[in-house]
């Protein structure tokens, strides 16, 4: 059996794949109706797992019927300089969703950035406030990450309700999210970090085990529950036998495979439905500015009104 044949594989394309077919029909309506959606994406320097994901988000994008931008700017740009772009943004009536792209230098403060997009355009649920509501179990606008991470584990029909689950990474952006989102469905979650005494004696209790950390083949075998789930968050560049750059997560698949009933590929795992994610946000997002939109002056037809 081939590889990409075994069930143990729990792959992200299908489930992208539906939940970018329903986003495509979703924005066709909108834009029928004179709202059509717009992306912004805003990098700021340089980093290899960002360049891929903007390069999918720009032709997932295309492929679901939803503008997409992308705004560059140097690694030497001021946070002011930045935050006047997203206050530029947020008051531009065509743009429907902004995401900024992690990591930016480390001379800008990620918060300040985040905060400054308009909850409202807000399409990765980053502004504390947007954040906040996960808190609430209010989850229809999560973190792309997290959402396609544990839309992956319901792949495998587990009961979440009281499921043992450890996350490796604590970080705001994935870890933290992911253990929220779980919490709210009944989960038992257990967060590790580098703080954490030993991680492989919590990772072995884990019917659902995630990694995020950014370190490649970190969890092996010997850390995993016979049967577990193992969802792999990770994506490293690294530079293969063959002299070029490939990706791979943190997890050691080809050990790891032997011992879990699934575990996510990467490619081919959590990074396509993230990609989904962000679309669908998008159009949650524009509905919402629909609603004010229609709260306030009364009718569904942008166009009509004008
Ligand atoms: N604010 C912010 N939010 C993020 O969610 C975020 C970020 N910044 N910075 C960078 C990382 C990385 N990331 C990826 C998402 C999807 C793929 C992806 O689509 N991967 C595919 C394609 C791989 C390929 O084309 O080679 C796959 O895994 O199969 C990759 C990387 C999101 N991140």
């Amino acid at each position: 059996m081939s590889l990409s044949d075994d069930s143990r594989y729990l792959k992200g394309g299908p489930v992208a794949q539906r939940i970018i077919a329903a986003v495509r029909e979703d924005a066709a309506i909108a834009k029928a109706e004179g709202f059509p959606p717009k992306l912004i994406s805003i990098t700021v320097g340089d980093t290899a797992a960002v360049d891929v994901y903007v390069r999918n988000q720009r032709a997932k994008a295309q492929l679901a019927g939803i503008d997409f931008e992308e705004r560059r700017f140097p690694a030497t740009i001021t946070s002011g300089e930045l935050e006047a772009a997203i206050h530029g943004l947020n008051a531009d009536p065509r743009v429907t969703g902004i995401i900024i792209q992690r990591p930016v230098p480390a001379h800008i403060p990620v918060r300040t950035l985040q905060a400054a997009v308009h909850p409202l355009k807000d399409v990765e649920g980053m502004h504390p406030a947007s954040i906040g509501n996960i808190v609430y179990n209010q989850l229809d606008l999560a973190p792309c990450t997290a959402a396609a991470s544990v839309e992956l584990l319901r792949e495998t029909g587990l009961d979440l309700k009281g499921l043992e689950v450890v996350i490796v990474g604590h970080s705001e952006i994935v870890g933290k999210p992911i253990a929220f989102l779980l919490m709210s469905e009944g989960a038992t979650v257990t967060v590790c970090h580098h703080m954490t005494r030993s991680v492989a004696a919590h990772a072995r209790r884990a019917d659902a085990l995630f990694v995020a950390v950014g370190k490649p083949r970190l969890i092996k075998a010997d850390m995993v529950k016979p049967g577990a789930a193992v969802i792999d968050i990770g994506i490293n560049s690294e530079i293969g036998p063959d002299g070029s750059s490939r990706i791979v997560g943190d997890v050691d698949t080809e050990s790891v495979r032997e011992v879990a009933s699934w575990i996510t590929p990467v490619p081919g795992g959590v990074g396509p439905i993230t990609v989904a994610i962000l679309l669908r946000n998008t159009m949650v997002a524009l509905s919402r500015q629909r609603a004010l939109y229609e709260a306030t002056y009364g009718t569904a037809d942008r166009l009509a009104a004008e």
